[in-house]
């Protein structure tokens, strides 16, 4: 256990391994280099599409390129960062609380429902927008606390990192689909106004064996492509993928698989928008996080989360492409991104969400 008086409460060196026990089942992921996505590779590029396609989930391999480099040392410093924001009063936490219909700010614990008949969960999640990171003081649109503000060109520089190799795995993507990068790539333009943010992360320890609560309700990322680092487990996804976006609980039979952290590597996974971008081509995997299992259940669980959304005007509608079968939404302007992201936002029976 870490004591207080020694230690931080996010300490990566002390993490205990995952059990290696068949009580915790975990799920096979690719792990796909960035290095050769960043080389254009065209064995890994073509690993990556099939992986998309099928779970929707892989590791992907950070280190030696300067982005996957950011990320990999950057996400220490940035949870670093996160339990300092953690730390402060509840009171002064809960005057960020999210407004304008958007979810940056913060998440208290119990903020949103576990399942349908509304256990609270447990995780408190504090959301940094990337625009006002990468944006001049006087022209960030919210307030944020001072130890946001004092890591700001730490959290400026993660959110270019993470939203380039976003970027580039959208490319793939489009190449393999026949899509013009160009369509997909004007809806993602970093300075434009987005969803996108960093998402910190923080469950309390586990209580019982039986670890009955659930820290993070299960869902799909609502957006285009999630760059996840965590240290210890507690990530779960559904074993069978399913494209549809939706209710709290899977829609298709199958069991929660765990997800083993991989050092040095990030968890990757597309978001409802790039299923709908597709026409259900590409895969949003149904997950969840409970409390870490066995031993690393001890420490309170960080996370350290960025996810790349459509910009906040771009409709969200099937992209034409010989590998995306032609859609009923052809004729409909499409919902925008920001009004579509709120609504499932608020489907998920978010309670601290102003609009
Ligand atoms: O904490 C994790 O490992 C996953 C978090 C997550 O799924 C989310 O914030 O959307
Ligand atoms: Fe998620």
């Amino acid at each position: 256990m870490p004591h207080k008086e020694e230690s931080t409460e996010f300490t990566p060196d002390q993490y205990p391994l995952f059990p290696d026990d068949p009580q915790f089942p975990s799920v096979k992921l690719e792990t796909i280099s960035l290095k050769k996505l960043e080389e254009g590779d065209e064995a890994e590029t073509e690993r990556a599409f099939q992986a998309f396609k099928g779970r929707g989930f892989v590791y992907l391999e950070l280190a030696g390129t300067d982005n996957g480099d950011t990320i990999l040392h950057g996400a220490d410093d940035v949870a670093k960062a996160a339990e300092q924001t953690f730390a402060l009063p509840l009171e002064e936490k809960l005057k960020y609380k999210p407004s304008n219909k958007e979810l940056f700010g913060y998440k208290n614990v119990g903020a949103t429902n576990a399942d349908k008949v509304g256990t609270p969960d447990t995780a408190e999640f504090f959301n940094v927008s990337k625009n006002d990171m990468i944006v001049e003081d006087g022209k960030m649109r919210r307030p944020w606390p001072s130890v946001v503000m004092e890591h700001k060109p730490l959290f400026a520089k993660y959110c270019r990192a993470s939203h380039a190799t976003g970027l580039l795995i959208m490319d793939i993507l489009a190449d393999k689909l026949g899509v013009p990068r160009e369509e997909i790539r004007q809806r993602h333009v970093l300075e434009d106004h987005a969803g996108d943010h960093i998402r910190f992360t923080r469950g309390p320890p586990r209580k019982t064996v039986e670890m009955p609560e659930i820290q993070t309700p299960s869902h799909t990322d609502f957006g285009t492509i999630t760059i996840l680092m965590n240290w210890l487990g507690g990530l779960q996804v559904w074993s069978e993928s399913s494209r549809k976006a939706g209710p709290l609980e899977p829609d298709v039979p199958g069991e929660w698989l765990w997800v083993k952290p991989k050092r040095g590597s990030a968890i990757v996974n597309l978001g409802d928008a790039a299923v709908k971008f597709t026409n259900g081509v590409l895969c949003s995997g149904r997950h969840r996080v409970i409390p870490s299992p066995g031993e690393q259940g001890k420490w309170p669980r960080y996370s350290i989360v960025y996810f790349v959304r459509p910009t906040d005007h771009s409709k969200l509608k099937t992209l034409k492409g010989h590998g995306i079968p032609p859609a009923d939404d052809q004729d409909e302007e499409g919902i925008e991104a920001k009004e579509w992201i709120y609504q499932q936002a608020m489907g998920l029976g978010s309670k601290h969400i102003d609009k």
